[in-house]
């Protein structure tokens, strides 16, 4: 099932068990706005080649839109569309005063050259810059962008509105990027699991993980893993997979994925085929790289008992029935991976305030947002006697139906 018919059904599914008015459904339904953009661009060599970029703006009746950019060779607009929307329902359990959108462009960064994508990501700001904004729509890093390609958006961004550094999130420290967000989404993670496991009488230390993606989100997820005495006994990523049943020393695996640029070939690991990684042996996997990982095809052979969604979209839904009749346990996206949103709140507010906070007080409030989140979740789960995926879903679409409704319709 494809990605956008995926978070349709889960929406439909929370719009029921809410009762919402069938009118107001369609309005939460249907996209605020949808930017198509052509994006040409010289490469090094002279030659022209052109891009296809996206932003889809999904919502905003809590506020402005946000949601990140992905640079990636499969993002197409169904798939951008339904992760927009997945921002929607985040940002609304994070209870942050946002709406949800994303963007993204069919590229493949690694084919592309530090100044080609630093052109790349000005043409597309050139292109969308006033139909984003601080109070508008904020963008921020996702799958293939980083710092680095949000330094250039705000830099191109105030080519015409004057300096904006609330502009976007995720820039890197010196132009007003918040302390911790780079770790934010992998410590969210964390610390979504932490409660999660608090609630059934366990803990991250006497758990082994299998993680599926060592970028931005899951290295970061694996080094907390680690320091909190968890045992990371598998990991893959685009280069290949390592495993070690006691345990990989993540510290010496990030060197070496640094020093190799792959994750073949550690010397304290084992090479594992890439796709042995989502049914390997392991009491939590999570999923931290593409969506629609876990389908109807493997989902029988899942041998974890919870399943931490790190990555957007990573589960569909007949994956969903499948592992909930084995009794697998699965944390939503819209709950696990917040953390990042909510350090992206905290960044754009310390830039409207024009004030930096330490990186204590940002970890220590991130830490109170994911675990009020999931009381509040476990809240909804008991009162439509339904899953995690469902109580987060319905807390989201409840949240924003209730702004839209104050809001009105009146033209
Ligand atoms: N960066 C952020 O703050 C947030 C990211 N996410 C989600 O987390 C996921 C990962 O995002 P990032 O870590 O930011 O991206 P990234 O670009 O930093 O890393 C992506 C990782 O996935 C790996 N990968 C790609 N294709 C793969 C494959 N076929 N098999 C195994 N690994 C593969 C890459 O090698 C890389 O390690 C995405 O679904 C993204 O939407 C969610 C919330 C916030
Ligand atoms: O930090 C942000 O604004 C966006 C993060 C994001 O794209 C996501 O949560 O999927």
């Amino acid at each position: 099932m494809n990605a956008l018919a995926a978070t349709n059904r889960n929406f439909r599914n929370a719009a029921r068990i809410l009762g919402l008015d069938s009118k107001l459904e369609k309005s939460l339904l249907i996209p605020f706005r949808e930017i198509k953009v052509e994006c040409t661009i010289p490469k090094d060599d002279g030659s022209l080649v052109s891009y296809v970029g996206f932003r889809i703006q999904h919502d905003n009746a809590r506020g402005p839109m946000k949601g990140g950019i992905r640079y990636h060779p499969e993002v197409d607009p169904d798939e951008v569309n339904a992760l927009a929307q997945l921002m929607t329902w985040k940002t609304a359990v994070a209870d942050i005063p946002y709406g949800g959108a994303k963007g993204g462009i069919g590229c493949d960064p690694r084919e592309l050259s530090f100044s080609e994508l630093e052109r790349l990501t000005r043409v597309f700001t050139q292109k969308i810059h006033d139909l984003i904004g601080a109070h508008r729509d904020v963008p921020a890093p996702d799958m293939g962008t980083n710092a680095q390609t949000m330094a250039w958006m705000l830099d191109e961004y105030s080519k015409f509105h004057g300096h904006s550094p609330a502009v976007v999130t995720g820039k890197p420290i010196d132009l007003g990027g918040s302390l911790g967000r780079e770790a934010a989404t992998g410590l969210g993670v964390v610390f979504a699991t932490e409660a999660l496991l608090a609630e059934l009488g366990k803990s991250i230390s006497n758990m082994k993980f299998a993680i599926q993606g060592f970028g931005n989100v899951g290295s970061w997820a694996a080094k907390f893993i680690h320091e909190n005495g968890g045992k990371v006994v598998a990991v893959s990523d685009i280069t290949g997979a390592v495993k070690n049943p006691e345990g990989l020393n993540i510290p010496a695996l990030l060197k070496h994925r640094e020093n190799s640029q792959s994750l073949k070939d550690f010397e304290f690991g084992e090479n594992m085929d890439p796709n042995e990684l989502l049914v390997c042996e392991c009491d939590v996997l999570m999923p931290s790289a593409l969506g629609g990982v876990l389908n109807k095809e493997n989902a029988a052979d899942v041998k974890a008992k919870f399943i931490i969604e790190a990555a957007n979209h990573p589960t569909d839904p007949e994956a969903d029935e499948i592992l909930s009749k084995k009794g697998v346990i699965v944390l939503p996206d819209i709950y696990a991976n917040c953390g990042g949103v909510t350090v992206s709140y905290f960044e754009w507010v310390q830039n409207i305030q024009g004030f930096m906070w330490d990186e204590e007080k940002v970890n220590c409030e991130l830490k109170k947002y994911m675990r009020r989140s999931f009381q509040h979740i476990k809240a909804m789960c008991k009162t439509h006697e339904c899953n995690l995926r469902m109580g987060a879903f319905a807390l989201g679409v409840n949240r924003v139906a209730r702004s839209t409704l104050l809001r009105g319709w009146e033209a």
